[in-house]
């Protein structure tokens, strides 16, 4: 299953790549696929996303959310990291029919990649199209990423309400330290201790609580590293809304938007996209010299890998 799996995409990349290649005469007046952007393949008939212009950040400290006994104390959240202009615009930039045929339909969840696909050998590199990059630019002068090793990696996550990421760890493919950006509708970001306590977790009434939980509002910026990257497992429930429980480990720090939220029972999911900004760690790069990461583990766009994908738990 899993060696389909891949070797249907394999297929699907290479005819891409033919189609981008080959001068094949043009049958009818549909848009010929003709051209490659950082390794994605635009139709001819679409102009290129719009430029993205972030407001330049000064250097400062995020702030810290609440510790709790059980959680990791390692993550950092600014509820309006975008403004409402720069939300659109990203979104915008996200959503542009030039990458329609880039994105993937994973379980629960569709995926765009961006920067060089994980592989059992780890990441080929590949330059970043001009949104992700200001978006990694933007982290950069914030200061959450060093100006010597900024982020080169970005996953872009869509989920519709009811949908969700089994929890997993990222694993050695990236340098442990994740931005996670959030447009579009909120979502509880969950850790757990285990992927065992979040299946018990899962029972609707009387299950676990996570470790922590911290809503990604729209425009928010959720940073961790540390424990939270090494020793958590950190997922999205599949369900249309998410308890205000008392895990809630940045209930006291959400925007004017989900202010209200702290006294609500439950905030309703809307469609959200997310950004996974890293780094990929030099033994996750896979260079010219052959260099490998340890197979599969941690690449998370839910391919099958050789060796079981831990970061999925399933
Ligand atoms: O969508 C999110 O907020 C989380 C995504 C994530 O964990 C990942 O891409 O590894
Ligand atoms: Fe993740």
């Amino acid at each position: 299953m899993a060696m389909e799996f891949r070797a249907l995409l394999r297929d699907e990349r290479r005819r891409a790549a033919e189609a981008a290649t080959v001068s094949a005469p043009a049958p009818a007046p549909r848009p010929s696929t003709v051209a490659t952007v950082s390794g994605h393949t635009l139709a001819r008939a679409e102009p290129p996303p719009p430029l993205l212009a972030l407001s330049a950040r000064a250097p400062r400290r995020l702030s810290r959310t609440r510790a709790l006994a059980a959680g990791p104390c390692d993550v950092l959240y600014d509820a309006n990291f975008f403004e409402a202009h720069e939300e659109r615009a990203l979104r915008e930039c996200v959503l542009h029919p030039a990458f329609a045929d880039s994105w993937r339909q994973l379980r629960g969840r569709t995926l765009l990649n961006f920067g060089g696909e994980p592989t059992a050998d780890g990441i080929a590199l590949e330059p970043l199209p001009q949104f992700c990059a200001a978006v990694c630019d933007a982290l950069v002068q914030t200061g959450i990423f060093p100006v010597d090793a900024p982020p080169n990696h970005v996953l872009i996550n869509r989920y519709e309400p009811g949908q969700g990421l089994m929890p997993h760890q990222d694993g050695p493919l990236y340098e442990p330290l994740v931005a996670i950006v959030s447009l579009g509708g909120p979502a509880m970001l969950d850790f757990w201790e285990s992927v065992a306590h979040s299946v018990r977790g899962r029972a609707e009434h009387g299950g676990a609580l996570p470790a922590a939980s911290y809503l990604c509002e729209p425009r928010s910026l959720l940073v961790f590293h540390g424990d939270a990257y090494a020793r958590f497992f950190h997922g999205i429930a599949e369900r249309t809304a998410d308890p205000m429980h008392g895990a809630v480990a940045n209930a006291h720090m959400l925007g004017d938007r989900a202010a209200s939220a702290e006294g609500a029972l439950a905030l309703l999911r809307g469609e959200r996209l997310s950004l996974t900004v890293r780094r990929v760690s030099v033994g996750g790069a896979a260079s010219g010299s052959g260099t490998s990461a340890s197979p599969g583990a941690g690449s998370n766009t839910d391919e099958p890998g050789p060796v079981p994908d831990v970061a999925h738990g399933r």
